[in-house]
């Protein structure tokens, strides 16, 4: 028997971050959008925990116990008092390493094919625990749709959406390690006094109205100058679909994709050739958001 769940990614359409915690973490306003790219974990009955991978970034996604999924598969089996046996395959299609929560999707969405697999019965709640022992971000890759991330970004609050938005994400070459863009954002900000994080109400009002106009005069990525210090030719990306007609453009979490809020689908269309015709990215990636959280298909 084998189950199959379908995960989104996200972009951060506000990310404050406050200044570095005693266990190492930062306190975050953390607004997440899901949008739709979407990675597929399939969980089949097997003697012994496998994981397999598949999509054009599969090399570089690790096979072995650190994989998410793997560790959600070992963590919910542990709760249950049962062996890990399981086979979770990924069907990649998120960016890897990119700022878009594909380990995340990974983790929460080998999580819910388990449940089901196995048949744990676990609640919602308790899923949600699970996730927040995964990463930061697990949680939200669950519940998708739009949500305010507190603490480390692990307790959320379902936001409202008014619309649908348009996306074109620009996937660099090469990946950005998450703690060290976070070790650039305390280095840059060594000698500054940082606010305590908080979500900005223009920014939520635009997300419940769903005026693209408005959510791209107010997105924010704190830790935009720390990936931008990082990789200096992500300026060159923001540049071009800024200048072929996105609303706006910003670094998508941690990075090093970029992501630019467009119109509509032609507009979307125009950036994501303009991008690819500028030589400054991999790959264009046409999207929308809101998406549905991790489902089983
Ligand atoms: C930056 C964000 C924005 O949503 O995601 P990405 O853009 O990388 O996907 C998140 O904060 C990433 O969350 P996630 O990738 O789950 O991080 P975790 O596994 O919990 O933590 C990895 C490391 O990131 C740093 N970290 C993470 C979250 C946080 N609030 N403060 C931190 O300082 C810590 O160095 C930690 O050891
Ligand atoms: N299922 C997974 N898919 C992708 N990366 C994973 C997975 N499990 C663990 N990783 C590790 O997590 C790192 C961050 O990957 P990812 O979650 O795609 O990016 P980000 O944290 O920027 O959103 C990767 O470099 C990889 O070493």
């Amino acid at each position: 028997m084998s189950v199959t769940v379908r995960v989104p990614a996200k972009v951060n359409v506000q990310l404050a971050v406050g200044a570095a915690r005693p266990d190492g973490f930062h306190d975050l306003a953390n607004v997440f959008l899901a949008v739709g790219l979407y990675d597929e974990v399939t969980a089949t009955e097997a003697d012994e925990l496998r994981v397999t991978c598949a999509g054009p970034d599969a090399g570089q996604v690790p096979l072995d116990r650190t994989n998410l999924a793997a560790r959600a598969a070992e963590k919910l089996a542990e709760r249950y008092g049962r062996g890990p046996g399981v086979h979770l395959h990924i069907a990649k299609d998120i960016p890897v390493a990119g700022g878009m929560a594909g380990g995340s999707a990974d983790g929460a969405g080998a999580l819910l094919a388990c449940d089901a697999l196995w048949g744990t019965g676990a609640s919602r709640d308790e899923l949600l625990d699970i996730c927040a022992e995964l990463g930061s971000d697990v949680p939200f890759s669950l519940v998708g749709g739009a949500a305010l991330g507190t603490g480390r970004g692990e307790r959320l609050t379902a936001l409202e959406v008014g619309g649908t938005f348009h996306w074109v994400f620009a996937v660099a070459d090469g990946g950005l390690s998450t703690p060290a863009v976070y070790g650039e954002f305390d280095r840059l900000n060594e000698d500054v006094r940082i606010p305590e994080p908080a979500a900005s109400d223009a920014l939520l009002a635009a997300l419940a109205k769903g005026d693209p106009h408005a959510l791209a005069a107010t997105l924010a990525n704190d830790l935009q100058p720390a990936a931008l210090s990082l990789r200096p030719s992500l300026a060159a990306t923001l540049a071009a679909g800024r200048a072929a007609g996105a609303l706006a453009g910003l670094v998508s979490g941690s990075g090093p994709t970029t992501a630019f809020l467009v119109p509509d689908e032609q507009t979307a269309a125009r950036v994501a050739d303009a991008l690819l015709a500028s030589g400054t990215c991999r790959a264009a990636r046409v999207t929308r958001s809101p998406a549905a959280g991790a489902v089983l298909v």
